[in-house]
């Protein structure tokens, strides 16, 4: 179906003021790029991607060149490229993270220079369920065919606001490379039809935006709003350094829908040594889509610390204020990875405060340090300095703490052997950590005594009471972070997860009592699943 809207081709220069980009009043709001992986757009078809795969148009890291750089099949590309002599033309379709209705598109041949795809089209369908290349599913042309030249960005306005879609056909006539497709258009906001129900409502796809923001050198205040919490640092908002007495950057979001916020949580993941000192929230009601200079902002958080690499949580004020616009300041600067303002919209039921976090997994459980009063029911902890009993030894060079832990042996008729061995665990790569099973040793006391070379974070101990059916009492699972310099001593038949050593690789020497026959040396269970997060870890 032939019905494009009108276009104008724009410069690259000209894409920082036009509407596509510019965040000012007198345009639209700044619009986002609803084609970027980072909203979870994916390639669900494509006719050929010989040379290179479609989905890294998708990427939102500018293309990079790297002509020293050949694969089996040729050149490496950084984009979607398809293998020559197509009779036809080649097409991709990408099913939107989030439907959306668009205002340009910019079709990037950055670095394809005799390879690039000499023209392209775009088309849209409406298809939230089911197959869209079903025969029924209907293609709209939003771009008709344009020329392409190579390696440049290529910007095009389209004269009024395209329908909404949830997928996108790019068409590459014939064939050749395309580096990045970029879709620029607003949300269609998906939200929940009880407005009673708790919602994010800043989030992107809730209709989220970003209209103000003081500076994103390192990355877009829009980032903030994204879904998940990304990859690494690059995947949110950061500043350039201020050198400014009392200075503080801040992004104010127009929120998807006007409401009551509750509840700000902000999170630093992967912002270790520039995450904000402190930061602050405000809300204000404007009718427009960048709150008036003399608009009255109301603090909702005042200025309030943060740390590195966590999750932090913040109660507002003001609840009973309907705002339609939030402003996050970052004392003095830096940056962090997502802001989520839980709340009701106008006109919902406000719930009974303050609210449990919906982010917060409810099968969530935190690890505390490992403390010999904490673990008593578990076993002990292994380390100087808490024995009821000490004496001097080595001729006075050394002080002998006594029995600081119970090894037992409970087989019968003398069929355990006490061993010792070393495990050499890897570090998890998994935090917060999900505990899937559990094992015990019914005869034997285990030892875990670390041997490390200083470089490690300590490990997980997470550990269970036996239950009445003989199976992990799960209301006494409990989780503990030891230290380099504690061991640990599991009693017979405490239910325990296999090691999980924190950060760096580390050696322990184990001593267990053995029989050899399995049944009777180590018993393992699947359990429901609970997750743990370790403070000053990636936590939730
Ligand atoms: N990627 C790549 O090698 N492309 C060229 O070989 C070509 O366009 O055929």
């Amino acid at each position: 179906m032939t019905n494009a809207i009108a276009y104008t081709k724009i410069s690259t220069d000209e894409f920082k003021t036009s509407k596509l980009y510019s965040n000012s009043s007198f345009f639209l709001l700044k619009n986002v790029d609803l084609a970027s992986s980072a909203l979870g757009t994916t390639v669900v078809d494509v006719t050929d991607d010989f040379f290179a795969p479609a989905n890294m148009m998708l990427n939102p890291e500018p293309a990079i060149y790297c002509p020293e750089r050949f694969v089996d099949t040729g050149s490496w590309m950084d984009g979607w490229e398809s293998k020559r002599h197509n009779p036809t033309y080649d097409w991709c379709i990408i099913k939107l993270g989030f439907a959306g209705s668009f205002e340009g598109f910019d079709i990037d041949t950055s670095y394809f220079t005799g390879n690039q795809a000499p023209a392209a089209s775009v088309e849209g369908a409406y298809c939230p369920e089911g197959d869209v290349q079903a025969n029924d599913v209907q293609w709209t042309e939003i771009l008709p065919k344009v020329v392409l030249p190579p390696n440049c960005q290529n910007i095009f306005t389209l004269e009024k606001t395209s329908a909404v879609y949830t997928h996108l056909r790019l068409n590459n006539y014939p064939d050749g490379g395309i580096a990045r497709f970029r879709a620029y258009g607003e949300v269609h906001p998906t939200l929940p039809k009880d407005i009673n129900e708790l919602v994010d409502l800043v989030y992107v796809g809730h209709g989220g935006r970003s209209v103000q923001v003081s500076d994103e050198h390192y990355g877009p205040g829009d980032f903030l709003v994204l879904p998940g919490r990304g990859e690494n640092m690059g995947d949110g908002w950061q500043t350039a350094r201020s050198r400014v007495e009392g200075y503080s950057d801040f992004v104010v979001f127009r929120l998807g829908a006007k409401g009551h916020i509750l509840q700000a949580e902000v999170d630093t993941s992967h912002f270790k040594g520039n995450f904000p000192r402190q930061i602050k929230l405000e809300g204000t009601y404007s009718e427009s889509v960048v709150p008036e200079k003399d608009a009255k902002w109301s603090t909702l958080v005042e200025p309030s610390s943060t740390g590195a690499h966590g999750v932090f949580y913040f109660n507002t004020a003001h609840t009973d204020k309907v705002f339609t616009h939030a402003k996050i300041s970052i004392i003095p600067d830096g940056g962090f990875k997502r802001l989520r303002l839980y709340g009701i919209r106008e006109g919902g039921k406000i719930p009974t405060l303050p609210i449990v976090s919906p982010s917060i997994p409810k099968n969530l459980i935190t690890a505390e340090p490992l403390t010999s009063e904490a673990y008593a029911a578990y076993g002990q902890v292994i380390q100087a300095g808490f024995a009821e009993f000490v004496t001097s030894a080595n001729q006075g060079t050394a002080e002998k703490h006594h029995q600081v832990a119970q090894v037992v042996n409970n087989f019968p008729n003398g069929k355990g052997k006490m061993h010792m061995c070393v495990f050499h665990c890897r570090p998890t790569n998994e935090l917060p950590f999900t505990v899937k099973l559990l094992e015990r040793h019914p005869y034997s006391s285990q030892a875990f005594i670390p041997m490390t070379d200083n470089k490690s974070r300590g490990y997980l101990a997470v550990v269970a009471l036996n239950g009445a059916d003989d199976k992990p009492d799960m209301s006494t699972l409990k989780a503990f972070v030891a230290t380099s310099k504690q061991g640990i001593n599991y009693n017979p038949g405490v239910w325990h997860h296999p090691m999980v050593a924190l950060e760096y690789e580390t050696d322990f020497a184990v001593v267990v009592h053995e029989s050899g026959v399995p049944a009777d040396d180590c018993n393992e269970v699947d359990t429901p699943h609970v997750v743990v997060q370790v403070p000053g870890y990636h936590i939730f």
